[in-house]
């Protein structure tokens, strides 16, 4: 892989992002990229970005061979460089570039939404495996895969990576063969820039409530649904949920750079104005059956019945929607639909509504839901699907981030929990017993019986050895996650279904 900096220098121009340059040889052909110092730069191009980024980086990474840096700011060191007017825009541009573009072999079907783009990624990722076996990646939060055997699949570190890697990780998938990615932008992918001058094949959006709202994420839900909304602007064919909130909008910003036919708009139940119609025929423990209706002579082109039944292995009734996303997906993309049939019967998602039904303890549900919108969307599930059962809840909030999550909590567990279990939850630089605290101070004790059992695992250990026949017990909000960030540092931690699994063996011995 490499760049030639007089290509470099075009590009920036003709997206009106060079400031100035000083550079001793146009010709210079970079084969390295970075932005982190403390890698091998030899022969490199060095990126400075971020509000956190020092002189001092640049010294180290010129120390280890960068040739040339791309910075807003000009440093005043011995080498050449770039000025530019965004550092990650131009890191976006010129990392496409250095892997030669792979995005232009790729058919690209991207997510976005405030909840469900993990789940609706997988079930597209299933869907398209089967129709195209070992043609497909997935760049999701949980997995990244960028080739058809076990050694190309790796845990992912951000939802949307940073535009370097996301090239590189790109480059990997037409290497291994791959033809199609699916992939979920977050709001934060677009704020950051990492998907800048990226066009879509079919972009979906899910929904949007207020959330990632705070320090270091959005300073406002107008920037949050601003950079949401730029995923219908940048994708060719447009899916989305006609329910969402602010649907105008996001149709809007669609048709901006899409034609009527080339947006597809799906919902559930009797909703006007709508392509495709979502209706739930019946549900229980380990499956959902509902009916996908073309409504729209538009939706009607893309499957010859009016009407068609799936069965998906995962519960919820917002799984519903979720695969609702996907089939028309997959049906815009000419999937047939005996595979789509066949791949949502057995849909699994990694840490979403994983559910074990025990011999005497309840039925354990395991789920990422960590805010008040998805608590809400998947308490009202159980307690619809189970009215007689006893809701119980394991939950903890994170610290450093999300510090409205913590008020949500509170107010859910007040609506819809009988009892409760506050732990902890990736608490960072905090204490994980004042943010406990916080949620139990908003909790209505007269309804709900609460206690606070700070070790991850005892607080699980509590909860089922407690609990008995028809009780519902919910382990949330972690999904599989097998970390606690504390401190800066990911400490390891066996993950919500294998800590379950543990103590049920134990139990059960
Ligand atoms: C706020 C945010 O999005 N920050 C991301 C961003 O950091 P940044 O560009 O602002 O960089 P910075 O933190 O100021 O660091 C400065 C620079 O110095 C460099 N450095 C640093 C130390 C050193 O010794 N040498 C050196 O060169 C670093 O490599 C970096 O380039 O770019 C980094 C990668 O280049 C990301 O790791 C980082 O994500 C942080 C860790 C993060 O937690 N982001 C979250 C909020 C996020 O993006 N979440 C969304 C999902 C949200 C959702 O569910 O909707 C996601 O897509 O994952
Ligand atoms: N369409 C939906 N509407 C409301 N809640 C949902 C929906 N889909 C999933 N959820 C809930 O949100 C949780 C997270 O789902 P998922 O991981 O698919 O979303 P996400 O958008 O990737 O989330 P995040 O951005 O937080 O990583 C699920 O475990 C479930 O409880």
């Amino acid at each position: 892989m490499s760049l030639k900096i007089s290509n470099a220098i075009e590009i920036l121009k003709k997206h009106d992002l060079l400031v100035s340059s000083s550079v001793s040889d146009e010709n210079l052909e970079v084969t390295n990229i970075s932005y982190n110092s403390k890698e091998d730069q030899s022969n490199g191009i060095f990126f400075c970005k971020g509000n956190n980024f020092k002189a001092d980086y640049l010294d180290q990474a010129i120390k280890n061979g960068a040739k040339i840096y791309v910075s807003e700011k000009e440093y005043n060191k011995d080498v050449d460089r770039l000025i530019v007017k965004s550092a990650s825009k131009a890191l976006a541009l010129l990392s496409a570039k250095y892997y030669g573009n792979p995005e232009d072999d790729l058919f690209i079907v991207a997510f976005t939404g405030t909840k469900g783009k993990t789940t609706t990624s997988y079930f597209t990722y299933d869907i398209l495996k089967n129709a195209y076996p070992k043609q497909v990646g997935l760049f999701s939060t949980v997995d990244r895969i960028v080739g058809p055997n076990p050694k190309d699949e790796f845990k992912s570190d951000l939802t949307t990576p940073e535009s370097l890697e996301l090239f590189r990780d790109m480059r990997r998938c037409v290497d291994n063969g791959l033809k199609y990615l699916v992939m979920e932008v977050s709001s934060q992918a677009y704020k950051k820039n990492r998907v800048y001058g990226l066009k879509f094949d079919i972009g979906g959006f899910l929904n949007i409530t207020p959330d990632h709202i705070g320090p270091n994420e959005h300073p406002t839900y107008e920037d949050y649904l601003n950079c949401k909304k730029q995923l219908m602007i940048n994708s060719k064919v447009n899916i989305i949920n006609r329910q969402t909130d602010d649907y105008d909008k996001v149709y809007a910003a669609a048709k901006e750079t899409s034609d009527d036919k080339d947006i597809y708009r799906f919902a559930k139940n009797e909703v006007a104005d709508t392509d495709f119609s979502i209706r739930n025929k019946e549900s229980n423990l380990n499956d959902s059956v509902f009916t996908y209706t073309a409504e729209s002579d538009k939706a009607e082109d893309l499957q010859d019945k009016g009407e068609y039944t799936y069965d998906l292995g995962l519960v919820g009734d917002f799984n519903e929607l979720n695969a609702g996303a996907a089939i028309t997906a997959a049906k815009i993309m000419g999937v047939k639909n005996e595979v789509i049939v066949e791949s949502l019967k057995v849909a699994f998602v990694p840490g979403r509504m994983e559910h074990i039904n025990t011999n005497s303890h309840g039925t354990i549900f395991i789920d990422y839901a960590h805010n008040y919108a998805s608590m809400n969307a998947l308490l009202s599930f159980l307690k619809r699907e189970y009215p007689k059962s006893k809701i119980k809840v394991v939950v903890g909030s994170p610290g450093d981030k999300g510090v409205s999550r913590r008020a949500g909590f509170s107010r859910i567990l007040n609506e819809l929990a009988d009892s409760a279990i506050l732990t902890t939850d990736d608490p960072g630089f905090e204490d994980p017993a004042d943010i406990c605290k916080q949620i139990d101070e908003k909790i209505d004790h007269e309804k709900v019986q609460v206690k606070t059992i700070l070790d991850r695992e005892k607080a699980i250990r509590e909860m089922i050895t407690s609990s008995k026949g028809d009780d519902i017990i919910v382990l949330a909000a972690k999904g599989n996650d097998a970390y606690q960030k504390t401190k800066g540092v990911d400490v390891p931690y066996a993950s919500d279904p294998v800590v379950a699994r543990k103590i049920l063996k134990d139990i059960e011995d």
